[in-house]
């Protein structure tokens, strides 16, 4: 059974808030508003947010959100976690606050990266409605995107977790082998409730900022294309050019955020029946494109 129906949002932390909601605006094409907090949500749906930026010491990724369906889902996962002797701290009432849910906890995996689990939004419900004219993102029940999380030097307990502790089912495996000499880098794709190919990849490699990628999909091609050339005028650090997943079939690009972890911003990404998909192996990156030599530069 999969405990989790998505990856709900994600929260960076942020020495400067103005730098993302520039970045947020102008790169993103999502609209802004300033929290209650002193820190900034990124909205790209119905929702008040998809991404929270707090302010802190640090540009860096602080945690990814995790939605359960309702509260019975909740006492069960959190039983789960107790099950799995996994430390969960109650968040209190400012937080629940802040997040805009009915409940949530927090957690770190076998990794050390900080989760939160949480069910039942309560914010305001408002159309998106692009600065700059983006028609829209896809999420819904697929929730915000995926997220690629560090686990080097604890890929087996984590992944372990991930399945028996919330049930994620294995989309994809990618035995990652960056040259001819070089070691393998494991990547596991995994599906949440609601059959995003992967709401969570976890890979063999360390990640100083918290996170490896973000994605977020929009709607049509179109925006992928206007967003790449506002990145190129823009002047922001990309990480890899235009290109097409063998796996996931997402044609999208990469680049750095205020963060310092990169986002995935793309479009066409296949789901997955949970229950049903055979897990695959994937040989390649991608069928075309994506250079990712380009991060180096
Ligand atoms: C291989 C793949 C399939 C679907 C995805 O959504 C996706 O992000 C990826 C690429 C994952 C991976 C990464 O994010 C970090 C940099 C990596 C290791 C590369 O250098 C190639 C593959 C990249
Ligand atoms: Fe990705």
């Amino acid at each position: 059974m999969i405990r989790i129906e998505s990856l709900a949002y994600i929260v960076a932390q942020s020495t400067d808030i103005a730098k993302w909601q520039t970045y947020g605006e102008q790169v993103l094409g999502m609209s802004t508003s300033a929290t209650a907090e002193g820190g900034l949500f990124l909205k790209m749906d119905e929702r008040s947010y998809r991404v929270a930026v707090v302010p802190g010491a640090e540009d860096r990724y602080l945690a990814s959100g995790w939605e359960v369906r309702d509260e019975a889902a909740y006492r069960d996962a959190l039983a789960a976690l107790a099950k799995a002797g996994t430390a969960v701290e109650t968040g209190d009432a400012q937080l629940v606050a802040a997040r805009q849910v009915k409940a949530l906890s927090v957690f770190t995996d076998p990794a050390g990266n900080r989760h939160e689990i949480s069910y039942g939004y309560t914010g305001p419900t408002a159309p998106f409605q692009s600065p700059i004219g983006v028609q829209g993102f896809k999420t819904g029940r697929q929730g915000m995107g995926h997220t690629v999380l560090p686990a080097a030097g604890s890929f087996d307990a984590t992944l372990k977790f991930w399945q028996e502790v919330f049930g994620f089912g294995i989309t994809d495996i990618f035995n990652f082998q960056p040259g001819p000499d070089a070691p393998v880098i494991r990547i596991y794709f995994l599906h949440a409730a609601s059959g995003r190919h992967h709401s969570l990849a976890l890979a063999e490699m360390p990640s100083p900022s918290g996170c490896v990628h973000a994605m977020v999909e929009v709607d049509t091609i179109t925006d992928v294309g206007k967003a790449y050339d506002r990145v190129q005028k823009q002047g922001v650090k990309m990480m890899a050019t235009l290109g097409e997943h063998e796996n996931d079939r997402m044609t999208s690009f990469y680049v750095m955020t205020p963060g310092n972890f990169a986002l995935e911003y793309g479009w066409g990404g296949i789901s997955v029946e949970p229950g049903k998909w055979q897990t695959t192996q994937t040989q390649q990156v991608s069928i075309w494109g994506h250079d990712f030599s380009v991060g180096f530069r």
